[in-house]
């Protein structure tokens, strides 16, 4: 598959789409969000791969949705094409583990594209904010949801409202990254995470994320109740059964997605 607006790759068994539109500060227009979608069905149909990273440049991972596209659209156009929902909402359906590797600006639908993914591994370059009220909008693709889920009211009503964005340390100190590092180090220790998982049982770790997932959707009880069901189901996986006998045996694990 050729694409203009992505850059797809794999190392081992993890696959990498780099959003690659730079002139753009990656902006992510019909056709990125398009082609990052082909790339995401590609490789969860490629039994090879157990894990995806999904990073941008150095200056940006996204800088928001084109704004030079979006501008002149009327309410019928966007209600019409329920505009942001067709599309974006692929990487939350995506199955196997998705790690976004942000440096630079994390913008708008960068910032709430970067929130889909599973985690978030930031570099201390990174800056995050939802900045469509200073466009004369409101975020479109979750992020008054998920950025409130993420950090709380407080923080998330401020950005919101005023379009502030936050550094890396404040948002590893807010929860809304699992870490920050070095940005020399961003690809290489996020792909090292995506090894890790990738190097796991598949179903396991599919079944681990839904679980999580559950988490933002439901109450406490039911998701126990959820994760209990789940957790009794691994026991019927050949993986389950290597797992522990290879803990017990003092060998490393074979796993085989079985
Ligand atoms: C998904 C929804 C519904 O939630 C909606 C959105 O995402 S709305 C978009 C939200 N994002 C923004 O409002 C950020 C817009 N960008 C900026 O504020 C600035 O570009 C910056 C602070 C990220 C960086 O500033 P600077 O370093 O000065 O670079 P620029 O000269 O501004 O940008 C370089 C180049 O990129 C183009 N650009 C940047 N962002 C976008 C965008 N979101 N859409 C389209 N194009 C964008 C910018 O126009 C420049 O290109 P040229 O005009 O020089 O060709």
């Amino acid at each position: 598959m050729a694409y203009e607006t992505v850059l797809v790759e794999t190392r081992g068994k993890v696959g990498i789409v780099t959003l690659n539109r730079p002139k753009a500060l990656n902006a992510l227009s019909a056709e990125l969000v398009r082609e990052l979608g082909q790339a995401l069905d590609a490789f969860e149909a490629d039994s090879a791969i157990g894990a995806i990273v999904l990073t941008g440049s150095e200056k940006a991972f996204a800088a928001g949705a084109d704004i030079k596209e979006m501008a002149t659209k009327g309410y019928m156009d966007v209600y019409l094409a329920d505009f942001i929902t067709s599309g974006w909402e692929r990487v939350t359906t995506c199955r196997k583990p998705i790690v976004a590797a942000v440096a630079g600006y994390a913008l708008g639908g960068g910032c709430e594209v970067a929130m889909m993914c599973d985690f978030i591994l930031a570099a201390d370059t990174a800056k995050f904010g939802q900045p469509e009220i200073t466009i004369g909008t409101i975020p479109g693709a979750g992020g008054t949801q998920r950025l409130t889920r993420a950090v709380g009211k407080a923080k998330a009503m401020e950005m919101v409202l005023t379009g502030r964005m936050m550094d890396a340390a404040e948002a590893e100190r807010s929860g809304l990254v699992s870490r920050v590092v070095p940005a020399a180090d961003l690809l290489a220790e996020a792909v090292k995470a995506a090894e890790k998982m990738a190097g796991l049982s598949l179903p396991v770790v599919m079944l681990a994320k839904e679980a999580v997932n559950r988490a933002f959707e439901t109450t406490l009880a039911e998701g126990v109740r959820f994760e209990r069901r789940l957790f009794h189901s691994t026991f019927a996986t050949e993986d389950q059964k290597e797992g522990m006998a290879a803990f017990v045996e003092k060998r490393p694990p074979a796993f085989r997605n079985r």
